[in-house]
């Protein structure tokens, strides 16, 4: 496929996302339908498509339209891409354009537009941000880097990059952590190396590690990881200090892939069903509450444009089930550290305050708040003590 048939792909793809589907499923839906673009042509037309989702109200702004053609077109102004070389006509090329496509709009100082950010988060984060409100929404506009933890209990940060090398797989130190490692080259074949197989290496995002060692789990401790999910942090707390980690999920479909990951890092995790906890109370309860993933919304741009309040609002609540139900299994003197992917303080510290407001004889001891500004995702995380009664 040339360039611009490439664009015209994505072009119909936004338009799918748009009429409501998911960028994944509208992604394989077009590949589905058009079984002789390669390997290649796919991920240059989901490039695009991602491009234009972490960018969704600014291309709609330099494009001076809401749908796919107009969101191409803007992506292509604002990267400083000739859109005559595109917009030709020819062969699959989308249309030449029209008259009123030809004039440029002016760039919008305020508002979704100015930020690439959804209008219901725009003022929680001018107030949490300030004058770095620019500069983070920038960070946020591009891909985000690709990091890898260091499995302790199988490498050091040297051997782990020696094997990566074997494979092609070229990393630097990460930031926040001492086990992230940020891939430099050879991402692609990440999965594919000897270095994965062995459980070396993991993917996960620097700020998430930081996270994990934020929790501090003590040597053999006992912790229950209460929103294990896909077990990301399981692993990385076990992995840490080889700690015992009990992995439990309201959802525990989400935790199937968790035995034989946790068996390739060799760790220390076993899975509980919702409901069979009971008056189990351990010395470091995790919880990696569900979130608007705010600060991770360069990986997963869909989540925000379909955020809003009413979501915020739901999530809140969820947020406030899950401290007060996992506070009831901190063993006395033990804590509770409640974390989050997100970079919105109604999410992070509103929802320690409710807490704390609400359930008598905690106090939070410390917190951790990183942005995409810090050089990974962002993430919060607060660390969460019974009171001394004394
Ligand atoms: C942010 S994800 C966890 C990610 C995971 N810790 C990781 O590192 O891969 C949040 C998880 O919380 C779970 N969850 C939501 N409400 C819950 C509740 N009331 N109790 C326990 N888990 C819950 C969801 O099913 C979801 O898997």
């Amino acid at each position: 496929m040339t360039p611009a048939a490439r664009h015209a792909a994505a072009i119909e793809v936004i338009d799918a996302i748009r009429a409501g589907a998911r960028a994944e499923a509208a992604l394989k839906e077009w590949g589905r339908s058009h079984r002789f673009a390669g390997s290649k042509d796919r991920r240059a037309i989901r490039d695009i498509v991602f491009d234009v989702l972490r960018c969704w109200w600014s291309t709609a702004a330099a494009g001076g339209g809401e749908d796919g053609r107009a969101r191409v077109l803007g992506l292509l102004r604002l990267t400083d891409v000739p859109v005559e070389r595109v917009f030709s006509g020819e062969g699959h090329a989308p249309l030449p354009l029209t008259d009123a496509e030809q004039a440029v709009p002016e760039s919008p100082s305020t508002g979704p537009a100015a930020f690439d950010l959804p209008e219901s988060v725009l003022s929680m984060l001018e107030a949490r941000f300030g004058a770095d409100l620019p500069a983070l929404a920038d960070v946020m506009r591009h891909r985000a880097p690709v990091d890898l933890r260091v499995n302790l209990l199988r490498a050091t940060p040297e051997s782990a990059r020696a094997a990566l090398a074997e494979d092609g797989i070229e990393v630097e130190p990460g930031p926040l952590s001492a086990t992230a490692l940020r891939v430099t080259a050879g991402t692609r074949g990440i999965e594919r190396s000897r270095a994965y197989a062995d459980g070396l290496v993991e993917l996960q995002d620097a700020a998430s590690q930081a996270v994990a060692d934020f929790a501090e789990a003590q040597p053999g401790e006992v912790v229950l990881d209460y929103c294990a999910g896909g077990g990301g942090k399981a692993l990385a707390l076990a992995a840490r200090t080889n700690a015992q980690v009990i992995a439990h999920d309201i959802a525990p479909r989400r935790m199937k892939d968790l035995p034989e990951r946790a068996r390739r890092a060799g760790a220390q995790v076993r899975l509980a069903e919702p409901g069979t906890l009971g008056d189990l109370q351990v010395p470091l309860v995790f919880a990696d509450a569900p979130c608007s993933g705010s600060g991770s919304w360069r990986r997963d741009p869909e989540g925000k444009i379909r955020f809003d309040a009413g979501r915020l609002a739901e999530l809140n609540a969820a947020q406030d089930d899950v401290l007060r139900n996992a506070a009831r299994h901190v063993a006395p003197d033990g804590r509770l550290v409640y974390a989050t992917c997100s970079i919105l303080p109604d999410e992070n510290e509103g929802r320690v305050n409710a807490f704390l407001s609400e359930v008598a004889g905690w106090h939070c001891s410390r917190s951790l708040s990183l942005s995409p500004l810090d050089g990974a995702d962002g993430f919060f995380a607060a660390w969460l003590e019974k009171r001394d009664s004394a």
